[in-house]
């Protein structure tokens, strides 16, 4: 879908406290090439959110290197910064985020009518139907979103977020708000979308769906640790 390689080099992130500094992320290096499908899992607090706050241009690192398709984003204004996270990053919450006033269409159409795209209603439309077809969501897009069961709103979701053909997809708990089956369904959109090329970043506790992801990494204490070692640890 893209080519968007996102580089991590040295990031580190310290949250500095009245009393006490969190050192939430110490040196992380990583890459993420385009196509790849890669997981981060690791226990509550090792900086999971962190880490993709940071990929999502949501928050800055105290320290180190990030690169998106070649660009140095370390330094930009805040407008700069929001520009190319509507332009470049899809996300998916746990809780969908979806806006309850509005339809499925008009949820899905949003991001494209932010910005500096001038895109027509018609291409709107048709960049809509696009990806509520690909998420099998055709068939309600006149409804709102609360009309929708959870694993419903969860492909509306993951259908705004690629609307705008980001050069990566950050999940986070995609499946937290779901029943098993609805998980699994959501889990083999998201599979699916990754065989058609979508990068994909997902956080997630549940071993079954870190498995899924094609690369899987753990974080401990901030640090990205190889993942046969943790695995053999753990076993
Ligand atoms: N805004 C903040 N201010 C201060 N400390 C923070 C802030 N956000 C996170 N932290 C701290 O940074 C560390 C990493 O937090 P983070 O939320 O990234 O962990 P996590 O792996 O996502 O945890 P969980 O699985 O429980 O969601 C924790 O010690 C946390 O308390």
């Amino acid at each position: 879908m893209s080519n968007a390689k996102i580089t991590l080099k040295k990031v580190t992130k310290v949250f500095e406290m009245e009393d006490v500094d969190t050192h939430a992320l110490r040196g992380v290096d990583l890459v993420i090439e385009p196509g790849e499908f890669v997981s981060i899992s690791g226990p509550s607090g090792c900086g999971k959110s962190t880490l993709l706050s940071i990929l999502g241009l949501l928050d800055t690192a105290t320290d180190g290197e990030y690169l998106i398709e070649g660009e140095n984003i370390i330094g930009l204004s805040d407008d700069a910064l929001a520009e190319i996270r509507n332009e470049k990053i899809g996300f998916i919450f746990q809780s969908f985020n979806l806006i309850d006033e509005l339809t499925v269409f008009d949820n899905v159409a949003l991001p494209l009518r932010y910005g500096n795209a001038q895109l027509d209603s018609k291409a709107v439309e048709q960049r809509v139907n696009e990806v509520l077809a690909l998420v099998d969501m055709s068939h309600r897009v006149n409804h709102k979103p609360n009309y929708l069961s959870g694993g419903q709103q969860q492909r509306v979701a993951i259908a705004r977020a690629l609307v705008k053909k980001p050069a990566i997809l950050l999940v986070d708990e995609p499946t937290g708000n779901l029943d098993s089956k609805s998980g699994d369904l959501v889990m083999g959109l998201l599979a699916d979308l990754n065989n058609k090329g979508t990068t994909i970043c997902m956080v997630t506790h549940d071993p079954r769906y870190a498995d899924m992801a094609k690369r899987r990494l753990y974080l401990l204490d901030g640090v990205i640790q190889p993942a046969p070692a943790v695995a053999e640890k753990v076993a």
